[in-house]
């Protein structure tokens, strides 16, 4: 059966996301409550503006169910805003902060590069998507007030980095405990990550004709499929072996 991809559609580019899907030739499905979520395979979140996203999502008290959703381990997507969703944790926001799904173990800078007016688009050496879809070494990165990783955890993936603009000022991240100030002044910054099942880039693959970020994610969804059948199967050939047993009749010694 064909993966359902959820795409959520609250705000932002969903509506790119789905047309690159329809491109490669994948079912995706506009998401915008949380009981859709329990039908489908994997799920895209897209970019936009993470503070309106996130209010949206909290109006439809979608929080939770994201959360959940992400807790199950099938494949999950954030682009720029949603890369800024799954974060463990972000800087640069306003005052007060905003409500993140997390999930992602890094630290996200929010507008990393900028504003508006900085957005730019620049060629990023992806080596592993090259392995795995074939292709250029390199992709077009779309970067639109674009967030930036400062931080990764020990099981997230690099996928890309790229040169941190010139005259970019240093930045300082403040502890959980605010007990502690780390600066941040790297000549080269994350933008492509992956954890197991999520899956974040920083730039706007869905923007571009390269279908291969697309690719890779439906990969992923198939990898995951092909796991939760192998799983299935196993446990119904071990509700066999039980059945099995239960027909032999009483256990009695074998004597050889
Ligand atoms: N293109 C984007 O998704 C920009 C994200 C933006 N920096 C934010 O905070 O939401």
């Amino acid at each position: 059966m064909a993966a359902v991809v959820g795409v959520l559609a609250l705000q932002g580019s969903y509506n790119e996301h789905m047309a690159a899907l329809r491109r490669i030739g994948a079912k995706g499905v506009e998401v915008r409550k949380a009981e859709q979520l329990l039908g489908i395979d994997s799920l895209i979140i897209p970019g936009g503006e993470s503070t309106t996203m996130a209010k949206l999502a909290n109006f439809h008290n979608l929080f939770p169910a994201l959360r959940e959703f992400v807790g199950t381990g099938k494949p999950v997507w954030g682009t720029c805003a949603g890369l800024i969703f799954l974060a463990n944790k972000a800087v640069g926001q306003k005052t007060g902060g905003q409500e993140l799904v997390g999930g992602l173990d890094c630290t996200v800078h929010r507008n990393f590069f900028g504003s508006q007016l900085q957005s730019f688009e620049t060629e990023l050496s992806v080596p592993m998507l090259a392995e795995k879809e074939g292709g250029s070494h390199t992709c077009r990165g779309v970067f639109i007030r674009a967030p930036a990783i400062l931080e990764v955890g020990q099981d997230v993936e690099v996928l890309a980095d790229c040169p941190v603009p010139a005259g970019r000022p240093s930045i300082t991240i403040t502890s959980g405990e605010g007990l502690e100030d780390q600066v941040y002044s790297k000549d080269r910054v994350i933008v492509a990550v992956r954890q197991g099942n999520i899956l974040a880039t920083a730039f706007h693959p869905e923007l571009t004709s390269d279908s291969r970020w697309h690719r890779l994610f439906m990969d992923m969804d198939k990898e995951s499929q092909a796991k939760a059948l192998a799983a299935l199967s196993l446990s119904a050939s071990s509700n066999d072996a039980d059945v099995g047993s239960k027909n032999k009749g009483p256990d009695l010694p074998i004597f050889e």
